[in-house]
Protein backbone atom coordinates (compact mmCIF):
# COMPACT_ATOMS: atom_id res chain seq x y z
CA UNK A 1 0.00 0.00 0.00
CA UNK A 2 1.13 3.37 -0.59
CA UNK A 3 1.65 5.08 2.95
CA UNK A 4 4.06 8.38 1.66
CA UNK A 5 0.54 10.07 0.66
CA UNK A 6 -1.86 9.69 3.65
CA UNK A 7 -2.25 11.06 6.50
CA UNK A 8 -1.16 8.90 9.25
CA UNK A 9 -3.74 9.21 11.56
CA UNK A 10 -5.81 6.84 9.07
CA UNK A 11 -3.31 4.22 9.71
CA UNK A 12 -3.74 4.05 13.61
CA UNK A 13 -6.10 2.25 15.07
CA UNK A 14 -7.33 2.10 18.15
CA UNK A 15 -8.06 -0.75 19.81
CA UNK A 16 -11.06 0.20 22.55
CA UNK A 17 -10.68 -2.86 24.96
CA UNK A 18 -13.50 -2.28 27.25
CA UNK A 19 -16.79 -3.65 28.58
CA UNK A 20 -19.06 -1.00 28.43
CA UNK A 21 -20.28 1.84 26.03
CA UNK A 22 -20.26 4.30 28.88
CA UNK A 23 -16.16 3.19 28.71
CA UNK A 24 -16.58 3.75 25.00
CA UNK A 25 -17.63 7.28 25.49
CA UNK A 26 -15.33 8.52 27.95
CA UNK A 27 -12.25 7.26 26.13
CA UNK A 28 -13.54 8.39 22.46
CA UNK A 29 -15.33 11.42 23.28
CA UNK A 30 -11.83 13.83 23.68
CA UNK A 31 -9.93 11.76 21.18
CA UNK A 32 -13.02 13.03 18.43
CA UNK A 33 -11.34 14.92 16.16
CA UNK A 34 -8.02 13.04 16.49
CA UNK A 35 -8.72 9.58 16.11
CA UNK A 36 -9.95 8.15 12.74
CA UNK A 37 -10.10 4.13 12.94
CA UNK A 38 -10.96 2.06 15.90
CA UNK A 39 -10.93 -1.95 16.90
CA UNK A 40 -13.78 -3.51 18.77
CA UNK A 41 -12.45 -6.79 20.23
CA UNK A 42 -14.21 -9.48 21.48
CA UNK A 43 -14.65 -8.15 24.99
CA UNK A 44 -16.93 -5.16 23.46
CA UNK A 45 -18.96 -6.78 20.83
CA UNK A 46 -19.67 -9.73 23.40
CA UNK A 47 -20.85 -7.06 25.80
CA UNK A 48 -22.81 -4.42 23.40
CA UNK A 49 -23.59 -6.47 20.64
CA UNK A 50 -23.98 -5.50 16.97
CA UNK A 51 -24.93 -2.21 17.59
CA UNK A 52 -21.25 -0.72 18.48
CA UNK A 53 -20.64 -1.18 15.22
CA UNK A 54 -22.91 1.42 14.39
CA UNK A 55 -22.75 3.60 16.98
CA UNK A 56 -18.98 4.48 16.14
CA UNK A 57 -19.89 4.70 12.27
CA UNK A 58 -22.14 7.23 13.00
CA UNK A 59 -18.96 8.97 14.77
CA UNK A 60 -17.44 9.22 12.03
CA UNK A 61 -15.08 6.49 12.60
CA UNK A 62 -13.79 3.32 10.44
CA UNK A 63 -13.79 0.45 12.42
CA UNK A 64 -11.88 -2.85 12.27
CA UNK A 65 -14.09 -5.52 14.24
CA UNK A 66 -11.84 -8.03 15.62
CA UNK A 67 -13.57 -11.47 16.19
CA UNK A 68 -10.71 -13.46 14.45
CA UNK A 69 -13.28 -16.13 13.19
CA UNK A 70 -11.97 -19.66 13.01
CA UNK A 71 -13.71 -22.46 12.69
CA UNK A 72 -15.22 -24.97 9.87
CA UNK A 73 -15.43 -23.91 7.03
CA UNK A 74 -19.59 -23.41 6.44
CA UNK A 75 -19.49 -21.57 9.78
CA UNK A 76 -16.75 -19.46 8.73
CA UNK A 77 -18.91 -18.46 5.74
CA UNK A 78 -21.92 -18.38 7.31
CA UNK A 79 -20.30 -15.87 10.05
CA UNK A 80 -18.61 -13.42 7.71
CA UNK A 81 -22.55 -13.41 5.82
CA UNK A 82 -23.45 -11.94 9.27
CA UNK A 83 -20.77 -9.71 9.62
CA UNK A 84 -20.55 -8.03 6.07
CA UNK A 85 -24.02 -6.69 7.30
CA UNK A 86 -23.08 -4.99 10.00
CA UNK A 87 -21.25 -2.13 8.49
CA UNK A 88 -17.66 -2.52 9.78
CA UNK A 89 -14.35 -1.38 7.18
CA UNK A 90 -12.62 -4.46 8.32
CA UNK A 91 -12.82 -8.04 9.89
CA UNK A 92 -10.15 -10.94 10.67
CA UNK A 93 -10.19 -14.74 10.66
CA UNK A 94 -7.66 -17.07 12.29
CA UNK A 95 -5.25 -17.92 9.06
CA UNK A 96 -4.49 -21.20 11.48
CA UNK A 97 -8.17 -22.19 9.82
CA UNK A 98 -6.40 -23.19 6.69
CA UNK A 99 -7.03 -21.87 3.16
CA UNK A 100 -10.71 -23.60 2.60
CA UNK A 101 -11.73 -21.84 5.81
CA UNK A 102 -10.18 -18.75 5.02
CA UNK A 103 -11.49 -18.95 0.88
CA UNK A 104 -15.26 -19.49 2.25
CA UNK A 105 -14.85 -16.27 4.78
CA UNK A 106 -14.09 -14.38 1.81
CA UNK A 107 -16.82 -15.82 -0.30
CA UNK A 108 -19.44 -15.69 2.84
CA UNK A 109 -18.23 -11.46 3.49
CA UNK A 110 -18.74 -11.21 -0.71
CA UNK A 111 -22.23 -12.63 -0.43
CA UNK A 112 -23.31 -10.83 2.99
CA UNK A 113 -22.01 -7.01 1.71
CA UNK A 114 -24.84 -5.21 0.13
CA UNK A 115 -24.74 -4.53 -3.42
CA UNK A 116 -23.30 -1.09 -4.26
CA UNK A 117 -21.98 -1.17 -0.86
CA UNK A 118 -17.79 -1.86 -0.05
CA UNK A 119 -16.72 -4.97 0.87
CA UNK A 120 -15.09 -4.88 4.65
CA UNK A 121 -11.29 -5.89 3.92
CA UNK A 122 -10.64 -9.22 5.23
CA UNK A 123 -7.72 -9.64 7.27
CA UNK A 124 -6.06 -13.54 8.33
CA UNK A 125 -4.17 -13.49 11.91
CA UNK A 126 -0.96 -15.05 11.35
CA UNK A 127 0.79 -15.34 14.86
CA UNK A 128 -0.61 -13.61 17.67
CA UNK A 129 1.82 -10.66 19.10
CA UNK A 130 1.70 -12.27 22.52
CA UNK A 131 3.26 -15.61 21.48
CA UNK A 132 7.04 -16.23 21.65
CA UNK A 133 9.32 -18.55 19.77
CA UNK A 134 9.35 -20.85 22.97
CA UNK A 135 5.55 -21.07 23.00
CA UNK A 136 4.98 -21.58 19.04
CA UNK A 137 7.35 -24.32 19.22
CA UNK A 138 7.27 -26.11 22.69
CA UNK A 139 3.04 -25.24 23.06
CA UNK A 140 1.68 -24.97 19.90
CA UNK A 141 4.58 -27.77 18.45
CA UNK A 142 5.04 -25.38 15.75
CA UNK A 143 8.73 -26.16 14.64
CA UNK A 144 10.99 -23.22 13.35
CA UNK A 145 11.30 -19.42 13.90
CA UNK A 146 8.39 -17.51 14.08
CA UNK A 147 9.25 -15.45 11.01
CA UNK A 148 8.79 -18.46 8.72
CA UNK A 149 5.56 -19.44 10.23
CA UNK A 150 3.76 -15.99 9.95
CA UNK A 151 5.34 -15.72 6.17
CA UNK A 152 3.98 -19.13 5.73
CA UNK A 153 0.53 -17.94 6.75
CA UNK A 154 0.90 -14.86 4.94
CA UNK A 155 1.36 -16.58 1.67
CA UNK A 156 -1.73 -19.02 2.91
CA UNK A 157 -3.77 -15.92 3.42
CA UNK A 158 -2.77 -14.85 0.13
CA UNK A 159 -3.55 -17.78 -1.85
CA UNK A 160 -7.28 -17.63 -0.12
CA UNK A 161 -8.00 -14.33 -1.59
CA UNK A 162 -7.57 -12.30 1.68
CA UNK A 163 -6.42 -8.85 1.63
CA UNK A 164 -3.78 -8.50 4.40
CA UNK A 165 -2.78 -10.00 7.60
CA UNK A 166 -2.36 -9.35 11.16
CA UNK A 167 1.41 -9.51 12.02
CA UNK A 168 3.80 -8.49 14.16
CA UNK A 169 5.57 -5.24 12.69
CA UNK A 170 9.21 -6.92 13.04
CA UNK A 171 7.23 -9.62 10.31
CA UNK A 172 6.40 -6.54 8.08
CA UNK A 173 9.39 -6.60 5.37
CA UNK A 174 9.45 -10.18 5.31
CA UNK A 175 5.84 -10.51 4.43
CA UNK A 176 5.72 -7.84 1.79
CA UNK A 177 8.85 -9.60 0.20
CA UNK A 178 6.74 -12.80 -0.05
CA UNK A 179 3.29 -11.41 -0.88
CA UNK A 180 4.20 -7.70 -2.34
CA UNK A 181 3.96 -4.61 -1.21
CA UNK A 182 0.05 -4.24 -2.13
CA UNK A 183 -0.86 -6.74 0.59
CA UNK A 184 -1.96 -5.25 3.77
CA UNK A 185 -0.50 -5.66 6.92
CA UNK A 186 -1.81 -4.64 10.03
CA UNK A 187 0.31 -4.67 13.24
CA UNK A 188 -0.13 -4.97 16.68
CA UNK A 189 2.27 -5.02 19.27
CA UNK A 190 3.25 -1.42 19.88
CA UNK A 191 4.85 0.16 22.53
CA UNK A 192 5.81 3.69 22.59
CA UNK A 193 9.34 4.01 24.62
CA UNK A 194 8.85 3.69 28.19
CA UNK A 195 5.35 1.88 28.04
CA UNK A 196 4.44 -1.85 29.62
CA UNK A 197 5.29 -4.27 27.51
CA UNK A 198 2.39 -6.48 29.05
CA UNK A 199 1.55 -9.58 27.52
CA UNK A 200 2.93 -8.69 24.26
CA UNK A 201 6.23 -9.91 23.01
CA UNK A 202 7.03 -9.21 19.33
CA UNK A 203 6.85 -5.54 19.81
CA UNK A 204 7.94 -2.18 18.11
CA UNK A 205 7.76 1.35 19.14
CA UNK A 206 4.79 3.39 16.41
CA UNK A 207 7.99 4.86 14.52
CA UNK A 208 9.45 1.30 13.93
CA UNK A 209 6.41 0.07 12.75
CA UNK A 210 6.06 2.48 10.18
CA UNK A 211 9.60 2.17 8.84
CA UNK A 212 9.33 -1.39 8.57
CA UNK A 213 6.49 -0.95 6.29
CA UNK A 214 3.34 -1.52 8.49
CA UNK A 215 0.02 -0.44 6.66
CA UNK A 216 -1.90 0.24 10.26
CA UNK A 217 -0.90 -0.09 13.82
CA UNK A 218 -2.93 -1.12 16.09
CA UNK A 219 -2.51 0.86 19.67
CA UNK A 220 -4.75 -0.62 22.92
CA UNK A 221 -3.47 0.09 26.49
CA UNK A 222 -0.75 2.68 25.73
CA UNK A 223 -3.32 5.35 24.80
CA UNK A 224 -6.93 3.82 26.44
CA UNK A 225 -4.95 3.52 29.76
CA UNK A 226 -3.00 6.44 29.22
CA UNK A 227 -3.94 9.99 32.15
CA UNK A 228 -3.84 11.75 29.48
CA UNK A 229 -4.83 9.81 26.36
CA UNK A 230 -5.26 13.34 23.91
CA UNK A 231 -1.61 13.63 24.91
CA UNK A 232 -0.04 10.30 24.13
CA UNK A 233 -2.09 10.24 20.95
CA UNK A 234 -0.45 13.53 19.63
CA UNK A 235 2.93 12.49 20.80
CA UNK A 236 3.26 8.96 18.86
CA UNK A 237 1.56 11.01 16.01
CA UNK A 238 4.10 13.81 16.16
CA UNK A 239 7.27 11.18 16.59
CA UNK A 240 5.76 9.15 13.84
CA UNK A 241 5.30 12.36 11.16
CA UNK A 242 9.45 13.44 12.34
CA UNK A 243 10.28 9.91 11.95
CA UNK A 244 9.02 9.99 8.16
CA UNK A 245 10.06 13.60 7.15
O1 LIG B 1 -1.82 -10.78 17.13
C1 LIG B 1 -2.61 -9.97 17.66
C2 LIG B 1 -3.90 -9.79 17.23
C3 LIG B 1 -4.70 -8.87 17.84
N1 LIG B 1 -4.26 -8.11 18.86
C4 LIG B 1 -5.16 -7.11 19.45
O2 LIG B 1 -4.58 -5.81 19.35
C5 LIG B 1 -4.80 -5.07 20.54
C6 LIG B 1 -3.48 -4.69 21.15
O3 LIG B 1 -3.69 -4.03 22.36
P1 LIG B 1 -2.50 -3.44 23.26
O4 LIG B 1 -3.20 -2.94 24.47
O5 LIG B 1 -1.87 -2.32 22.43
O6 LIG B 1 -1.54 -4.54 23.53
C7 LIG B 1 -5.68 -5.93 21.44
O7 LIG B 1 -7.02 -5.53 21.24
C8 LIG B 1 -5.49 -7.34 20.92
O8 LIG B 1 -6.66 -8.12 21.04
C9 LIG B 1 -2.98 -8.29 19.30
O9 LIG B 1 -2.53 -7.62 20.27
N2 LIG B 1 -2.18 -9.21 18.68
Amino acid sequence: MQQQLIDIRERMIVALDFSTLDEVKKCIDPLQGHIRYVKVGMELAYAEGPAIVSFLKEKGLNVFLDLKVHDIPNTAKGAMRSLARLGADMVNVHAAGGVAMMAAAREGLEQGTAAGAARPLLIGVTMLTSTGLQTMNEELAIPGAVEDVVVHYAMMTKQAGLDGVVASPLEVPMIKKAAGDAFVTVTPGIRPLGADQGDQTRITTPEQAFRLGSDFIVIGRAITGAKDPVGVWESIVAAVEKDRS
